[in-house]
Formats: structure tokens, sequence, C-alpha cells
């Protein structure tokens, strides 16, 4: 949390101006974070200078491991977060790869479980890592990629947190994320989440105990009509202590996260929160 309001607040302190073409907005921008989860230790990196909706953080994951394609499926699991991707994108509505209302395309999930190989067919990232990692196999590769330059042009955006990569180490498992892109005030706060949630859950399936998460940062940055909001709200406020995240131990194997499993399944503890803070979304 802590990291959360450093790296915020060095933005605003040490950032760049730099204009985005695609959302005709300016950032204040900075080039690389890094910030490290305790999910050895249950710490839940949520944010508490604002209320934070944390199940639809854990219902768009879940829907990047199911592989989902549509802003409906994700929709129904719990999250509206590809709404505007899928249906406001101006370049995405002209592509001829657009398969109408919803589509996303070939992204995260979509890509990565089911991911082309040049010689023909496609490889599912995601259940050779799983079955490496049940079976105690770390060969130092098992990095869930949903990083296809190739395909960019056949989805709505390219990933943001393109990569994790999972590491056994001492009878604990491990994670190391990157994002090349980051909206600090919306989607860090969902990111964050991500992050630990993904390495909890893996080791809980995968029968091992969890350790640190690392998140990489490369372009954090904080759009021109979010800044007021963060500068004089969200950083004035004193953050809570962190919450702990509840996970539903029945949840035992990979099938129970294609199939089952939803956000009811995951509960907050001890989430003491200020008020929340609408900030503006840039499509
Ligand atoms: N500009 C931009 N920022 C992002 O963070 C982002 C994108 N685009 N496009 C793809 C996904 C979609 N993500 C999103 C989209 C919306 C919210 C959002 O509106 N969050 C609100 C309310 C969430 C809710 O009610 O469930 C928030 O206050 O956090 C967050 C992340 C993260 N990503
Ligand atoms: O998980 C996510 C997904 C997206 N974002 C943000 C980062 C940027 O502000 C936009 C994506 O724009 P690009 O032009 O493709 O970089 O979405 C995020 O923070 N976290």
């Amino acid at each position: 949390m802590k990291q959360y309001l450093e790296l915020a607040n060095k933005i605003i302190t040490e950032g760049t101006w730099v204009d985005n073409e695609r959302t005709g907005k300016r950032c204040l921008t900075l080039i690389n974070a890094d910030l490290t989860y305790d999910v050895d230790e249950g710490k839940f990196p949520l944010i508490t200078t604002r209320k934070s909706y944390y199940k639809s953080a854990i219902a768009e994951m879940i829907g990047y491991i199911r592989g989902y394609d549509s802003a409906a499926q994700f929709r129904q699991i719990g999250t509206k977060t590809w709404d505007a991707n899928a249906n406001q994108n101006q370049a995405w509505l002209s592509s001829p790869y657009r398969k109408g209302e919803d589509d996303c395309g070939l992204i995260y999930g979509k890509i990565a479980r089911n991911f082309p190989k040049p010689d023909g067919g496609s490889v599912d990232l995601l259940r050779k890592i799983y079955n490496d990692l049940r079976s105690g196999i770390d060969d130092r590769g098992e990095i869930y990629t949903f990083y296809h330059p190739g395909a960019f042009h056949m989805g709505c955006l390219r990933p943001c947190m393109y990569s994790h990569h999972f590491s056994l180490l001492g009878g604990k498992l491990y994670l190391n994320s990157t994002q090349r892109s980051c909206d600090v005030p919306l989607g860090l706060n969902f990111n964050m989440v991500q992050v630990y949630f993904l390495l909890a859950i893996m080791a809980q399936i995968t029968g091992h105990k969890p350790g640190k998460a690392y998140h990489k940062i490369v372009n954090a940055h904080i759009y021109e009509d979010q800044l007021e909001l963060m500068q004089n709200v969200q950083l004035k406020r004193e953050p809570f202590n962190s919450p702990s995240l509840k996970i539903n131990p029945q949840i035992k194997t990979l099938e129970d996260l294609e199939t089952w499993v939803s956000v009811d399944d995951f509960e907050v503890e001890n989430y003491e929160f200020h008020d929340p803070i609408s900030y503006p979304f840039s499509v």
C-alpha cells in the first residue's frame, strides 16, 4: 500500500508529460517501478485510501485464466472492465477482425491458452506450467505470457501486464509479473490484486506454499484528467493496514478454476477503506 502511494507521489514529483496518441490525452509518466507483495505473509495489497473493487479485479484474472475473448463473458463473472475496450475503441470498431458486439478478439488468455506455433498447432501455456509445478518441476521457463506481437491487430488492446513467470525455490512458489504500461489510478489498483491472487491461487492448486510476488512496471502514468483527484484527494488520505484475502480451500485444480469457481470464493477480511473515488477512464 505504502509502495503504491510512493509510486503515485514519485510520478507527480519526478514525472514527465507525454502526449498519448491512442487516447488523445497527456500522461504524467515515469519509467520503471518495482513493487513486492508478501503473499507468504498474507498481506493482501488492496488499496485502502479509496474503496477498491477487488472482486472485479479477480474476475478479470479468472477470465484471463479461462481464455475469455468477450466482454459479455467478463461481465458474467463479475467485471465490466472490458466493455469500453470491446465496444468504444474506434480502431477496433472498424477492424475486420471484430466479430461483433462485445468481441475483444485475441487478448490475454485467448492467445496464451492456445499460443500459435510457427510450425503449426498451438501450445496451452498455462496447462504446461500447471502440470510442471504440480510435479515439482521448474524448468526456468514457467512463463504465462500474453505477448504475441503478430496477433496485436486481431485484438482490441495489447496486453498491459503481459508476462507472469513462476519459480520454485526451497519449497515455495514465486512470481515475477511484468507490465509494459500502467494506469496508476485505475489499472494498478486492479493489477496489484491480480498479481497477489495469481500467486496465491497457483500455489494452492499446485500444492506449494506461496513466497513473494514481484511486480515490474515499465511505463507508469497518471492521465491528465486524473491528476487533481490523485494529488489533492487520494494522496491526502492516511492508509489503513492491509486486509487479508480468504480463498475457498475447495479450489484444488486448474479445472476447478476453469469451471465452477466464482468471485464468491474470495473474500477480504479486515478491509478498512476511505470513500470511493471515481477516476476518469480513457479508451
Ligand atoms: N485507460 C485504461 N486504464 C486501464 O486501467 C485499463 C484500460 N484502459 N483498458 C483495459 C483494462 C480495463 N481495466 C479497467 C477498466 C475499468 C476500471 C474501473 O472503472 N474501475 C473502477 C470501478 C470498478 C468497478 O466498479 O468494478 C474503480 O474505481 O476502480 C478499472 C480497470 C484496466 N485496463
Ligand atoms: O491491466 C491493465 C490494463 C490496462 N492498463 C492501462 C495502461 C494504459 O493506460 C492503458 C492501455 O493503453 P496502451 O496504449 O495499450 O498502453 O490501459 C493497466 O494499467 N492495467
